[in-house]
């Protein structure tokens, strides 16, 4: 099949995988546009590798609609597989090849693949470019992973929780990394635990729970207006009380009218990871599970 560039990047519905009386993932929509970073969270479990490895035509489902790229991952040919980038969960194959060689030999599996050195570069591996992989700590062999994720140029790039690992510096150059293929045009699918990535990287933001989508959008947008409301709280008479509110302005001033200097005011926001627990809790996930689910 020929794909538009209108049409969108990942198109899936209804989505169904079971192994055995497990239902991975359970009637799953989804949708990705060209260009758009998305990052799916979701707990343990929940999912999340089961469709990305489905998208990448890794696994095979059991019923539901899936387009990549236009094109079905269960039955699409190698000239498809060489428009995506795959970055797998740690893999350990090829491990006696040095960075240097394994950039350089992946690479020409592709069209028109991206300069190995300035690969090596991006994800910060220039020292080790002789070392063998076997010889790289985990954050850096996870930077390997990445650097053949993105060599052959992908028109899209699935991270499955590419950061899991990483000191917080080499998280940071690595949402530099994303940030640059953003601007190449690069439609990227992640999957993280860790709420500052999405935060950080994420146009959308897919909670995924129970092998369903049970909440999307952007990440200050998420759970919608009543998710999102502000706390008011204070302290009078002796007590400190609290109000939740769309319109923390006018109650802080209705307040103020009334007691002058307001006595322990604090407007506190939803932050993202109450957002994304609450929904965890709307969508009857355990409380040990949630708890897992962050990082
Ligand atoms: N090959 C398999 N055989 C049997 N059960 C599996 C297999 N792979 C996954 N599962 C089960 O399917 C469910 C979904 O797993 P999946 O790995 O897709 O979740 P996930 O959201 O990616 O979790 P995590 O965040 O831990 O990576 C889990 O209950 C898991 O135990």
């Amino acid at each position: 099949m020929t794909t538009h560039p209108s049409t969108p990047a990942i198109e899936v519905t209804g989505l169904r995988k079971r192994y055995g009386d497990k239902r991975a993932v359970d009637g799953l929509d989804l949708q990705v546009d060209r260009g758009e970073i998305v990052a799916i969270l979701g707990p343990n479990g929940a999912g999340k590798t089961t469709t990305v490895e489905i998208l990448e035509g890794y696994r095979r489902r059991d019923d539901g609609v899936v387009r990549v790229l236009g094109d079905d991952p269960a039955t699409a040919g190698r000239a498809w597989r060489s428009r995506i980038g795959v970055v797998l969960q740690g893999t350990d194959d090829l491990a006696e090849a040095s960075v240097g060689e394994l950039v350089r030999h992946f690479a020409r599996f592709f069209p028109s693949p991206r300069d190995a050195d300035e690969v090596i570069d991006a994800v910060g591996l220039r020292e080790k470019v002789r070392t063998r992989a076997r010889q790289l700590s985990g954050g850096q062999r996870r930077r390997l992973d990445v650097a053949l994720g993105i060599v052959g140029r992908p028109e899209l790039l699935f991270l499955d929780e590419p950061t899991t690992g990483f000191d917080p510096q080499a998280r940071r150059s690595f949402w530099d990394l994303v940030e640059s293929l953003r601007s190449d045009g690069t439609t990227i699918l992640l999957t993280t635990h860790y709420l500052e990535e999405a935060e950080r990287l994420a146009d959308r933001v897919v909670v995924v729970a129970g092998g369903t989508v049970v909440a999307q959008g952007p990440p200050d947008q998420l759970g919608g207006r009543t998710a999102r409301r502000a706390v008011v709280r204070w302290d009078e008479d002796g007590r400190t009380h609290e109000v939740r509110t769309d319109a923390p302005t006018h109650v802080v001033a209705g307040l103020a009218a009334r007691l002058d200097e307001i006595p322990g005011l604090q407007v506190l926001r939803p932050t993202l990871e109450d957002v994304y627990l609450g929904l965890l809790q709307d969508a009857h996930v355990p409380a040990t599970e949630r708890q897992e689910a962050v990082r």
